[in-house]
């Protein structure tokens, strides 16, 4: 498969890794390993969250965005650099451009409820008094999809032939973020820089992402071959795919593939579309140096040494949130 132009992005279940079958758990983390080599995306199904807890979290989630934009301005504070809390329209830009992508965003991020040194290097989340269910769906919802993303984790481990821990102790109380995103409508598009788009082509920062949402027309690959190709995940499914840092560890092994969000046609660009990824981080010290053996003659080493914390704050800089 490795070598494959793919027309769509292969489909697992995590219960086949989750199941205790030492074949079935085998063959999940075989075939996630060579999507991973190959187009980077993967659906997901299985992976935790049931369908209340989803429509609770849509629910909170476009009550908060449907708010005034003054009033989800109270829940935006620039020193956070984006890292909790409202982000407003336009404020982001993928790496490498200056235009904002067309959408607003909220940040929840890591609590950390054992004593642990790390707790001084997070800020406290920002909850909407507005919609007070949005603390509890959007965290409960966190806890979730980071245990999925522990799993996920560890079949990369094995596939990687790491001991299937490797990462447990890297991302426990890391740096994750979920975000809620809303692509708001717009009612004259020619009111907005001819460029912009819902979110312009970009590689994601963190070790892997898990996407809720991309069952909504939108999100589009780039192959190898520079095709875009749509991503179309089945309403029970989840998105997941390698980010940079796993890239980076990985010595470009694993792929960090460019993804975007592309504007819906002119007569449907008044309507908004929702979802929700939740990046997942390690700790700041994880250092991203390449792992021995993903360095060979035929593949040698492609960047410096850096801690995750550092490649972080080298691309909030890059995306406008944060000032140098
Ligand atoms: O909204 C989506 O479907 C994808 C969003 C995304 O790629 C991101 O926020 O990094
Ligand atoms: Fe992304």
């Amino acid at each position: 498969m490795q070598d494959q132009l793919l027309d769509q992005i292969p489909s697992l279940d995590l219960a086949d890794f989750r199941s205790g079958d030492p074949e079935r758990k085998a063959r999940f983390v075989q075939q996630l390993g060579e999507a991973y080599q190959n187009i980077g995306f993967v659906a997901l199904k299985n992976h935790g969250l049931n369908d209340e807890q989803t429509k609770q979290l849509y629910a909170d989630v476009q009550a908060f965005f449907q708010l005034p934009d003054a009033a989800k301005q109270r829940y935006e504070n620039p020193e956070l650099a984006g890292q909790r809390g409202y982000i407003s329209k336009g404020k982001e830009h993928a790496k490498g451009r200056n235009t904002g992508d067309l959408k607003e965003f909220y940040h929840v991020g890591q609590e950390v409820e054992t004593e642990d040194p790390i707790k001084k290097e997070y800020p406290a989340n920002i909850w909407p008094e507005e919609v007070p269910s949005f603390k509890e769906s959007t965290f409960r919802a966190y806890r979730t999809l980071e245990s999925a993303g522990q799993d996920v984790l560890r079949a990369i481990a094995l596939y990687l032939h790491l001991p299937e821990n490797y990462f447990d102790d890297k991302v426990k109380h890391g740096n994750s973020i979920l975000r809620p995103i809303h692509y708001f409508p717009i009612e004259d598009p020619d009111a907005v820089p001819a460029d912009a788009v819902r979110a312009a082509e970009h590689g994601d920062i963190n070790l892997i992402t898990l996407l809720m949402g991309a069952s909504a027309d939108g999100l589009q690959v780039k192959r190898r071959d520079d095709k875009w190709i749509p991503i179309t995940a089945l309403p029970d499914q989840i998105v997941v795919n390698v980010g940079d840092m796993l890239q980076r560890l990985t010595n470009g092994v694993l792929k960090s593939t460019i993804h975007r969000v592309v504007n819906p046609a002119r007569e449907k660009m008044n309507t908004s579309r929702y979802s929700i990824p939740f990046f997942m981080h390690p700790r700041s010290e994880m250092s991203l140096a390449a792992l021995e053996h993903c360095v060979t003659p035929d593949n040698p080493k492609k960047e410096a040494d850096i801690t995750a914390g550092e490649f972080l704050n080298e691309r909030l800089i890059e995306l406008g949130l944060k000032k140098k």
